[in-house]
């Protein structure tokens, strides 16, 4: 008989806990932390508290605080570290992942510096592997206490999709499948700069009106950078867009919605995110996304507003007072 396939899922916080989790009822998981306790916490306590409090994780779910092992063990790898983590992560054990293991990044940012998206960026790590990615509407903490969710495996090689659904999915959690991989992700690291500006807008009680203006307004933003840099435009009417986009900036969990509240009621943004004590992407990406948005002529107008209060050039009040002198032009025309 075939022995089950094997899941390792790098990077021990609130959302790797969480996947290593949904994969832990299909098949053996390890998961790998880089703390040493919080791998012993989860193999003795069966609890992440750094990052879920007294959550109850799955009893089969094995962690380990050695990456060699972990990236050895894989049959399926997940990677679940913040953007600016992954090439640093996956440079020490590109030799240790055996050959066409199946690679799925979890993260929602750009690289600094090179302005990959998280799948380029484990392209050039872990040459020849199929890449893809797992996003969607997905809170962590939700899905850890089995509040009904669904999510999208994205990769380019619809067989390679079909193959890995059934290892996350779950009755409460369904796993669609997608072979726009750019726009899939592309949906993820934009949400969470719309979500800095729902946050604002929380904090600055501008209403709701104003906040589904931004939503709206925001995934028609989204769309268009999607569309000029080769994505499909109707994946971001799909989970993995306006999904995400309205899981994020509505959530009270959202930590990038949470900056922006945080930003709006007088913190500055080094503040906030020490506050946070957890990764908020929308941060760090916005700057790149305003590069990528100057390179292919797109207009941003919230996405360059929610940058300039990230950089400390303008203030939330000032944001908003920038957004309501925006030409309202054709609304049919989302390019
Ligand atoms: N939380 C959520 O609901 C969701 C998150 N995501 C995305 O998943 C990715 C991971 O987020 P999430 O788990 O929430 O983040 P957290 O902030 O909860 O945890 C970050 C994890 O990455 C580790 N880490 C941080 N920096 C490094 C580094 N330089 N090298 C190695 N490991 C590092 C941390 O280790 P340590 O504890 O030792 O600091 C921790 O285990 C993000 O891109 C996020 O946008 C996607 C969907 C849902
Ligand atoms: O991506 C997420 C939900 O899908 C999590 O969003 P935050 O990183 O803002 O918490």
């Amino acid at each position: 008989m075939a022995r089950p396939v094997r899941v390792v899922v790098l990077g021990a916080g609130s959302w790797g806990t969480t996947v290593a989790g949904l994969a832990a009822h299909n098949t053996p998981t390890l998961l790998w932390a880089r703390n040493s306790d919080t791998a012993d916490e989860i193999n003795t306590e069966h609890r992440n508290s750094r990052y879920l409090g007294e959550r109850a994780l799955p009893d089969s779910m094995r962690s380990t605080a050695d990456l060699v092992e972990a990236a050895q063990e894989a049959d399926v790898l997940v990677v679940g570290v913040p953007s600016h983590a992954v090439r640093s992560t996956l440079t020490q054990i590109a030799n240790e992942v055996r050959a066409w293991v199946p690679v799925l990044s979890l993260a929602k940012g750009l690289e600094p510096g090179t302005r990959l998206r998280p799948t380029e960026v484990i392209a050039e790590c872990l040459p020849g592997h199929p890449v893809g990615l797992l996003a969607g509407p997905n809170i962590a903490r939700e899905i850890v206490d089995g509040l009904a969710a669904a999510s999208v495996v994205a990769t380019q090689d619809v067989r390679v999709a079909t193959a890995l659904q059934p290892l996350f999915a779950s009755a409460v959690f369904r796993v669609y499948r997608n072979t726009d991989v750019l726009g899939c992700e592309l949906g993820g690291v934009l949400k969470n700069i719309v979500a800095i500006a729902s946050g604002m807008a929380d904090g600055l009680d501008v209403g709701d009106n104003t906040r589904a203006m931004v939503l709206a307004r925001g995934l028609a933003e989204m769309t268009r950078l999607g569309e000029a840099m080769g994505a499909n435009p109707r994946t971001f009417a799909g989970l993995t867009g306006v999904g995400d986009l309205i899981a994020t900036c509505m959530s009270p969990s959202s930590r990038n919605r949470r900056v922006g509240e945080f930003i709006a009621r007088g913190m500055t943004v080094e503040e906030a995110v020490a506050k946070l004590g957890q990764v908020a992407e929308g941060v760090k990406t916005a700057p790149t996304v305003m590069e990528l948005a100057r390179d292919y002529n797109v207009d941003m107008p919230i996405a360059a507003e929610v940058e300039a209060v990230v950089a400390g050039r303008q203030t939330p009040e000032g944001a908003y007072r920038g957004l309501r002198k925006v030409a309202a032009g054709s609304e049919d025309e989302v390019a």
